[in-house]
């Protein structure tokens, strides 16, 4: 049940600190059990020395930011031309020899902290030379015109020696520009070729920690702006030390072609589109070039930059049959790509009557078929989940928004929330969304990974966190006319609340012209932040493991950001479910909600509102839904000693004394920690009753007297997680009360004002089926099953086809696969 527990505890953006605690206070071990990881102990250890080592480095990062602060501006340091060359010509050495060693690279970093980002346009700056600047300033109002002197190298910052025309010189740091995380030398060539005149928008001027040497830092990719020899600012500009082109660089634009087709093999799009770029600056004529570029920026997934250019070559006169049909072909990606299903038929419909043979475009027409059933909501489940499990592939289906709408609700964070536009059923889909950003393990480079201190969570980001939060640079710089989408996401108390409206419309007029002119000028600090407050840890959908499952690994968890499901506003008792199939993100009603009702899921998961809170730390100070207040209301010191027997429930049912005295004073002690006002809901005594069921289980094997009492129990334990059980008879005739009119009978009732633990509570009653089975009752063994098969319905949804093969080695385990198979709901 690990996977299942971290599917649903899985929140957004908690650290792995975060989800350790919510694993180690209600992780699950094992399929009949409450119990943590079993290898918690060895966790508990890694996770307090990685907090010990994240805050000492936290400290000192802030003591030197007061430091920097406290002594202010001042004049920068000489920096002596020929040793700062020398640096960074052997630097990039070291970086070339490691590459062609393979070596592991692990850098690390810092996010979420304030930064400097220039929004004035060059246009409106005044030129500044390296001798009036200051370290520790940003130089507001000016520009640096500069050059690049040295082949460029890089640590997490990609890293070149600029010269000013006086022939000054200083180091210059590049943060978070596209295409450079961890990229090799010929990569870094491309994108910034040795002899390149850039300007530098009000260039920041730092003193370096070690070396004390002053050096421009850009985290800002926006800030840098590449200029042309014919540009007229450079008019007067005569440069004192003669132009360095030690990088060698295409003459031609089918050199620029072939460098650009080395990158795109090699999976360096960003650089082979930047190539295929320069190559059409030589001569624009080269319409391959943009055919190339389009395939490029689907890559990329900049879809309205590929459909511009697969436009552009489609309307060049005397195209091949072949060079019209990859035009048409590319228009058509870059139109599903969009969403825009129904054009992408037309299109590829045109490209297959200008050639019937290609195989490719007809394996699209069908997918745009699926495709646009799904915006109806009418997804493929169980062919989604066995995507889901093909390891290295993502899941492609279209997105769905059901009955809601965002919705201006002042007293959340953000001030914004979602609601449902009609009455919404339990169960019913509300949305399914694809990922503006993600990561998955599988996806890390194998040259290595960047780990990311995050000063707003106080925290170490997952590798995958740290990769995901630097694709928004890539992706908002790609699709300017999604900004606003992005940028109007919550960023955090620290900013001022987004616009009430949400999504804003789309800025048409925002077009990506050049790969490197940016649009939109990306505020280093605001995109890490939003990252911070709005991305999720995607859990594979997954449940009812082994007991000897492999925990996921928390140090390595999965990130993405999600548009509109963002919007929705957290409750421990929420009214939604969120799952993953891999990237794809869905979510569901789990009650019954009226037309205006705010819709909210459980970012966190935890036994009382004691760690719940804890765990929400950057989102809220407490929550106000009614599991919380119920909490509350039994007071600390009850919540307090309820998790402390949770957690000595933690090993797995086997490495531990499973007696039934055992058990009872468990059941006993934690029911003792409820008030007697406190109501049916009481999650941490169904735990308790399920694992009296389990001792009761293992007894039966021996003595089949044993049956019932296991029942009574897993009985208990639904009522204690919020559904009413009707039929509580485990012999005799059968009662009929929760038969559905024409339809079979069910032992629970399928309405409800509140359910916890959805999960567990399908795993309860197939359990319950599967001990009637094994007392050949076999009317109330299938009256459980469908249970479980409803509940299942109303909290993962999917339909029977996918029920079966999760369930699939669960129902063998517990003996109920044949009975499975004849039992509908
Ligand atoms: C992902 S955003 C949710 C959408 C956000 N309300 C907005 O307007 O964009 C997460 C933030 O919403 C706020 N939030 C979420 N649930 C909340 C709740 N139950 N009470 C108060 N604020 C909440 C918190 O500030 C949290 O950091």
């Amino acid at each position: 049940m690990a996977n299942d527990m971290m599917k649903m505890m899985a929140a957004l953006g908690l650290s792995q600190q975060d989800m350790e605690k919510m694993m180690t206070q209600f992780g699950a071990g094992g399929a009949s059990s409450v119990s943590a990881l079993s290898n918690r102990a060895q966790l508990g250890n890694t996770f307090a020395d990685i907090e010990a080592e994240v805050r000492a480095e936290i400290e000192g990062f802030k003591r030197q930011i007061e430091e920097d602060r406290r002594l202010g501006p001042a004049p920068s340091p000489p920096v002596h031309r020929p040793s700062l060359i020398n640096a960074l010509v052997q630097s990039r050495a070291t970086l070339e020899q490691s590459t062609q060693k393979n070596d592991v690279d692990v850098k690390s970093t810092y996010v979420g902290h304030e930064r400097h980002y220039s929004t004035t346009p060059l246009s409106k700056l005044r030129r500044i030379e390296f001798a009036k600047m200051q370290i520790r300033k940003a130089h507001k109002g000016h520009y640096l015109l500069c050059r690049l002197v040295t082949p460029p190298t890089r640590i997490v910052a990609t890293q070149i020696c600029i010269e000013d025309p006086t022939g000054d010189v200083r180091s210059l740091s590049i943060y978070n520009y596209p295409g450079t995380r961890l990229a090799p030398a010929k990569v870094l060539d491309t994108l910034f070729p040795t002899g390149t005149i850039i300007a530098i928008r009000e260039p920041y001027l730092k003193i370096g920690l070690h070396d004390g040497a002053p050096f421009v830092r850009v985290d800002s990719p926006s800030d840098i702006v590449f200029i042309k020899p014919s540009d007229l600012i450079l008019d007067g500009i005569r440069w004192k030390f003669p132009i360095s082109t030690s990088t060698p660089v295409p003459r031609t634009a089918n050199g620029w072609k072939d460098l650009g087709n080395g990158h795109f093999k090699s999976g360096q799009y960003f650089a082979s589109v930047v190539a295929y770029s320069n190559g059409l600056d030589v001569d624009p004529s080269v319409y391959l070039l943009q055919l190339n570029r389009a395939a490029a920026y689907l890559r990329l997934e900049y879809f309205s930059a590929a459909l511009s250019d697969a436009k552009a070559v489609l309307s060049v006169e005397r195209l091949s049959d072949d060079e019209e049909a990859k035009a048409l072909f590319r228009i058509a990606q870059a139109e599903y790509g969009l969403g825009q299903y129904k054009a992408a038929i037309a299109r590829l419909e045109e490209c297959l009557a200008v050639n019937a043979q290609l195989s490719e475009p007809a394996v699209w027409l069908s997918r745009c078929q699926q495709r646009l059933k799904e915006i109806e909501g009418k997804y493929d489940w169980a062919q989604m989940f066995k995507d889901a499990r093909a390891p290295g592939k993502r899941v492609d289906v279209a997105e769905y928004v059901g009955p809601i709408k965002v919705q201006p609700i002042p007293k959340r964070g953000g001030g914004r929330g979602v609601i449902t536009t009609r009455a919404v059923k339990a169960g019913e889909l509300i949305l399914v969304a694809k990922p503006f950003v993600a990561c998955f393990p599988e996806e890390l480079s194998s040259v290595g990974h960047i780990m990311s201190t995050n000063l707003i969570t106080k925290t170490r980001d997952s590798p995958c966190c740290s990769d995901a939060m630097s694709q928004m640079f890539a992706k908002i710089a790609g699709n300017p006319e999604l900004a606003s989408t992005i940028l109007d996401l919550y960023a955090g108390p620290e900013y001022p609340a987004p616009p009430p409206a949400y999504p804003p419309s789309a800025q048409t007029d925002m077009h990506l012209r050049n790969p490197r002119a940016f649009e939109v000028d990306l505020d280093a600090q605001r995109i890490e932040s939003i990252y911070t407050y709005n991305a999720f840890a995607p859990q594979m959908i997954d449940v009812f493991d082994s007991p000897d499952a492999t925990p996921p690994d928390l140090e390595n968890l999965p990130s993405a950001l999600y548009l509109l499901p963002s919007l929705i506003n957290h409750a421990c008792s929420g009214s939604a479910s969120w799952l993953h199939f891999k990237n794809i993100m869905v979510i569901r009603a789990t009650k019954d909600l009226q037309e205006g009702e705010e819709v909210t899921m459980p970012y966190t998961h935890g036994p009382t509102y004691l760690t719940r809170k804890s765990n929400l730390g950057k989102h809220l100070a407490s929550c106000d839904c009614w599991l919380c207040e119920a909490d509350r209301k039994d007071g600390a010191a009850l919540c307090r000693q309820r998790e402390k027997l949770l957690s000595r429930f933690e090993t797995p049912p086997m490495s531990r004394d499973m007696s039934l005295h055992v058990l009872l004073t468990f059941l006993r002690d934690v029911e003792a920690t409820y008030s007697a006002s406190r109501g049916p809901i009481r999650p941490a005594s169904g735990k308790a009753h399920h694992e009296l069921a389990t001792a009761y289980v293992l007894k039966a094997q021996k003595d089949p007297s044993f049956w019932v009492p296991s029942i009574t129990e897993d009985m208990a334990a639904l009522e204690a997680f919020g559904l009413t059980v009707l039929d509580k008879s485990t012999s005799g005739p059968v009662k009929s009360k929760g038969r559905k009119k024409n339809g079979p009978s069910l032992p629970i009732a399928t309405t409800f004002t509140a359910m916890v633990e959805c999960a567990y509570c399908v795993y309860f009653s197939l359990t319950i089926a599967a001990a009637f089975s094994a007392m050949g009752d076999i009317v109330r063994a299938k009256n459980w099953f469908r249970a479980g098969l409803w509940v299942d319905s109303i909290t993962i949804g999917g339909g029977r086809g996918l029920f079966d093969i999760r369930y699939e080695d669960t129902l063998d385990r517990i003996g109920i696969s044949r009975l499975a198979q004849s039992t509908t709901l």
